[in-house]
């Protein structure tokens, strides 16, 4: 192998060509199709962003208008896979629940014209619209109670609170959560947008692609880590407990999570925007002691590992945003994925357009020519 150098984790390796997003993870930059940030979270909205995502522009009112209608249109789920979900343990992770379900749609939708655009735009359609009703329905069928019918005159954001909570959100606490949404939606070729890539360059089916996805996204190195954070949180219990525990961590070397990234050197835009949601959420409605001891962890964490480029990461404010909007601590990484299926679509639809099967190669590090030996001479 020629002119390659084997990269644990493939670090710094280009695995493919993208116009979907950008990161500069030394001056803390991330853009949607050129698009800062920061000016999605402030002026658009989840599904103007995931159109954006998808289709490289910003969508004209028309085209928005018959977007959405089209996501509402889908938004209900199969009774069959409704019953399916019934069948699973309430005791199982919601991120299982949903990885399963999300496959699931596959046996109802899954067609495969890869090459027919009107199959591309149901298909996205379809997952926008049904990923967040099988999150809430889990949700509710795990707690004994019948999921509810998504409410055609709710927007996006909305409508999931309400399938979730069963009550109307204010309006406030909607918007906070539809720009967690955008914020979570695309983030590079991250390690569950290479799944999904990786599955889709084998001409699956997209709904194999986004359970590729989710099984990815589940694990606590990347979109499980938010709810692990809570957890630390929870064990630190008291601002005076963050420095002894950080320097305990660090001196074991033991990972704290929410913390550390790939490619940033810096904070996470992500994660800075995250921070003054939370500090608008609780300016109404007092500041939570979890906030206070986030505050203080980062603040020693910058001091101990800053020299190593460890900073806050967008896993780290999520969740007290949603533990504060009374979403279950389980729910955080589903809601990720809830996001990050526009990012997932975004990526399957550009790999399809210049598909080429996945398949690097490996270095060989074992042994040749070795004997078979017989079980009764082993
Ligand atoms: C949506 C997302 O996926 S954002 C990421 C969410 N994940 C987390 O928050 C989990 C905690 N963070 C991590 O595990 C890592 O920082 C990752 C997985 C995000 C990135 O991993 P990598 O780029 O492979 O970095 P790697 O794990 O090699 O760490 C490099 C060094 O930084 C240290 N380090 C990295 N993250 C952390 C952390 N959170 N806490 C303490 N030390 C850390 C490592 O111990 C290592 O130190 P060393 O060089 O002395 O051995
Ligand atoms: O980019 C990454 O490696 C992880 C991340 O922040 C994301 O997926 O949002």
């Amino acid at each position: 192998m020629k002119g390659c150098e084997y990269k644990p984790g493939l670090e710094g390796i280009p695995a493919t060509r993208s116009e979907i997003s950008y990161v500069d993870g030394t001056k803390g930059i991330l853009e949607y199709r050129g698009i800062p940030i920061k000016e999605l979270a402030n002026q658009s909205h989840f599904l103007e962003t995931a159109y954006l995502l998808i289709w490289g522009e910003l969508p004209s009112q028309g085209e928005l208008e018959s977007f959405e209608t089209e996501v509402r249109y889908h938004r209900r789920i199969k009774y069959r896979i409704r019953d399916m979900m019934k069948c699973f343990p309430e005791s199982g992770h919601p991120m299982d629940a949903l990885q399963a379900s999300a496959a699931a749609l596959g046996l109802f939708y899954s067609r495969r014209a890869l090459d027919n655009p009107e199959y591309i735009r149901e298909a996205v359609v379809r997952l926008l619209a049904k990923i967040p009703t099988m999150v809430a329905a889990f949700q509710l069928m795990r707690k004994g109670n019948d999921p509810v019918q998504p409410r055609d005159d709710l927007d996006y954001a909305s409508n999931f609170l309400y399938m979730l909570t069963e009550r109307e959100p204010d309006p406030f606490e909607a918007r906070v959560f539809d720009v967690c949404l955008t914020l979570h939606a695309e983030h590079t070729i991250n390690a569950s947008t290479f799944s999904a890539m990786v599955t889709a360059s084998t001409l699956t089916d997209p709904y194999a692609v986004m359970a590729s996805a989710v099984g990815t996204l589940a694990g606590p190195l990347h979109g499980g880590a938010n709810e692990e954070v809570i957890s630390i949180l929870e064990q630190i219990g008291s601002v005076e407990n963050v420095r002894p525990y950080v320097e305990e961590a660090v001196a074991n070397k033991q990972k704290i999570m929410g913390f550390g990234h790939r490619v940033y050197q810096v904070k996470d835009p992500r994660a800075t925007i995250l921070q003054e949601l939370a500090e608008q959420l609780f300016a109404q409605a007092g500041f939570d002691r979890y906030y206070k001891i986030a505050v203080e962890l980062e603040k020693v964490v910058k001091e101990k590992l800053a020299h190593k480029g460890i900073y806050a990461n967008v896993d780290f404010y999520s969740g007290l945003v949603y533990r504060h909007l009374g979403i279950p601590t389980d729910l955080f990484t589903p809601i990720f994925a809830i996001a990050r299926v526009a990012g997932w679509l975004a990526h399957w639809k550009e790999q399809l357009a210049v598909n080429r099967i996945f398949r690097p190669t490996q270095e060989y590090i074992g042994e040749h020519n070795r004997s078979y030996v017989p079980i009764e001479k082993r």
